[in-house]
């Protein structure tokens, strides 16, 4: 049946959950609410215990929420798991060591009634030169690889990861990516949780972070590169005449703070501006800082507002 949110693959409203053991509560989520609309490739940033996994978790049903609601395409996640159209990689769940890859991959396509798809989908994940290994001698690389088969089975409108790059190489994770893209590119949703910046910024076109359960901000990846790759120079100069041309710099540069003499300007291109500030105007006191993550992050919510 048509509803009225097709287009919307995944939709989180008022999302709570607290894990209460007999010594503490842990709120790990605490009010998300988020709308992820179909063929969208989302990264849910966030460093450890920010509320990732329980999110993906809540969203796949394989917990369920204090409170909020979670819809699927517009299905109970239990509908939308069964019935082949959500599908993920997750950090848990075991593969068995003694099955060769192709046999694993089989069994499970059977499982699904898609044996089918068994030759594609290992061509596609690069597996048909392991196919006879056994599992247990697969690398981690590999071994998430094979889990990432597993999940295309199915064929799902929607692909969770959650970190699917764990345990992978520099080179297993580029493979792995340049793989994705090509998924991507079919048309699949695709929300992934991870750790890195560089990981959303190579492959994400929005990206969503979280601390301590909650969103933090959310916005278009592109957006928070820009943010992070400028930096900030602070220096103290010694005439306002040598201020003015460090504005005139070039069209990147500005003054974000000024305490009399000394000002912190923002800027593209920091290693030549400083430079400048050194041996053309005279500064001194020079100080460059990166923005970090949240400070970014700050910004571009400030800047939604
Ligand atoms: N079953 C559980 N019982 C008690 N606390 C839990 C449980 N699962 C998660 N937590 C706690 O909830 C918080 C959020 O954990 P979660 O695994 O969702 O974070 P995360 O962002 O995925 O972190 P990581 O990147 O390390 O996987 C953490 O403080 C964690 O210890």
């Amino acid at each position: 049946m048509e509803t009225l949110n097709r287009t919307e693959a995944v939709s989180l409203t008022g999302l709570r959950k607290t894990f209460t053991t007999p010594r503490t509560k842990v709120e790990a989520v605490r009010g998300v609410d988020l709308s992820i609309q179909a063929g969208q490739i989302v990264a849910l940033l966030g460093p450890n215990g920010a509320g990732k996994t329980t999110t993906v978790d809540m969203i796949l049903g394989l917990t369920q929420p204090s409170s909020g609601s979670v819809e699927v395409l517009g299905l109970s996640p239990h509908r939308a798991v069964t019935s082949g159209r959500v599908s993920a990689v997750l950090q848990t769940g075991g593969l068995l060591r003694d099955m060769t890859v192709r046999e694993t991959i089989t069994v499970i396509a059977t499982m699904h009634g898609q044996a089918g798809r068994v030759t594609q989908v290992m061509d596609r994940t690069g597996l048909t030169a392991i196919a006879k290994r056994r599992v247990g001698k697969c690398s981690g690389g590999e071994q998430q690889r094979i889990k990432f088969a597993l999940a295309l089975l199915p064929d799902p409108d929607v692909l969770i990861l959650d970190e699917p790059t764990a345990g992978m190489d520099v080179m297993a994770r580029r493979d792995f990516w340049e793989n994705m893209r090509s998924e991507a590119s079919s048309g699949r949703t695709i929300i992934f949780a991870t750790h890195y910046l560089e990981e959303a910024q190579n492959f994400a076109e929005r990206t969503v972070l979280m601390s301590h359960g909650r969103i933090v901000a959310d916005g278009a990846t592109e957006e928070l590169r820009k943010l992070i790759s400028g930096r900030t120079v602070s220096a103290t100069l010694p005439t306002e005449q040598a201020i003015s041309q460090a504005e005139a710099f070039d069209a990147s540069v500005s003054i974000a703070e000024r305490n009399g003499q000394r000002i912190s300007f923002k800027c593209a291109d920091s290693d030549r501006f400083a430079q400048t500030l050194l041996t053309d105007l005279g500064a001194w006191d020079l100080e460059i800082s990166a923005p970090s993550l949240e400070d970014a992050f700050i910004q571009l919510t400030e800047d939604a507002q």
